[in-house]
């Protein structure tokens, strides 16, 4: 089942409009689609492009009634004079979550992330990978039909990312659509069915890894391989 149509057919900054242009794709229901890319490809611009945080000449449709979702975008954005857990009673307040649900499902999250602790206390004031966890945990506890997330992988531990891949593992097998930008390609490679390769803010490459091998002429060439095979050609 098809969750979001995106049809980017131009989009930037004010200023600087054209950092993407035809970027077309859909995700659908149970589907881990990896956006991969060098530095600069225009990745996190196109996550905001279908976030609406930027001005751009496009369609975007979550499709179907109801659909929500969530965004972890890569630099955690947090209250600083709330505590974790006020943050998180925030999102219940404002998603209307169901107040025992709630609770037992944020202790768990917290349980699962290691931020049991640092319940009561600030995440203005937790370290890079912490935060990154709060924002991570955030996005798990509305439990949406999609999941578009930025470079999650950077400043979390390899204990985070494998506990995070599980869970995020489990949300597919739910029927929950996940949108994920990265550079571990070595991950992307594992848990990525479809990938999409972004280089100067078009899309390079596109489908399976067994796709992207022939389309590159390299059958069994690991995505670090096509990656670069493809942009050397390019370049
Ligand atoms: N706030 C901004 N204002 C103007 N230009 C920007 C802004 N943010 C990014 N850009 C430009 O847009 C282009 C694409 O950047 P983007 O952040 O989308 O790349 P990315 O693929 O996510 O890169 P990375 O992997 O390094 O995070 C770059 O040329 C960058 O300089």
């Amino acid at each position: 089942m098809e969750l979001l149509r995106v049809d980017i057919k131009e989009a930037g900054y004010p200023g600087r409009e054209k950092i993407v242009e035809d970027v077309r794709f859909s995700l659908f229901s149970g589907e881990m689609l990896g956006l991969i890319g060098p530095n600069g490809a225009g990745k996190s611009t196109i996550l905001k492009t279908i976030m609406g945080l930027l001005p751009g000449r496009c369609d975007i449709e979550f499709v179907g009634l109801n659909k929500n979702y969530a965004y972890v975008p890569e630099q955690p954005v947090l209250y600083d004079r709330l505590t974790l857990w006020e943050h998180l009673e925030l999102v219940a307040a404002a998603y209307c979550l169901e107040k025992r649900e709630f609770e037992n499902t944020a202790e768990d999250l917290l349980e699962l992330f290691h931020l049991s602790k640092e319940k009561n206390h600030m995440p203005a004031n937790f370290s890079k990978g912490m935060q990154q966890k709060v924002m991570l945990v955030i996005g798990f506890l509305i439990k949406p039909d999609v999941y578009i997330v930025d470079e999650p992988f950077m400043g979390l531990d390899p204990r985070a990312i494998k506990e995070f891949l599980q869970l995020l593992e489990k949300e597919r097998e739910r029927g929950a659509g996940i949108l994920v930008s990265t550079h571990q390609l070595d991950v992307a490679e594992r848990i990525c069915r479809s990938l999409l390769l972004i280089s100067d803010g078009h899309i390079a490459a596109n489908g399976t890894l067994a796709e992207i091998q022939s389309q590159c002429d390299l059958p069994c060439g690991s995505l670090f391989d096509c990656f670069n095979k493809i942009l050397e050609e390019k370049s």
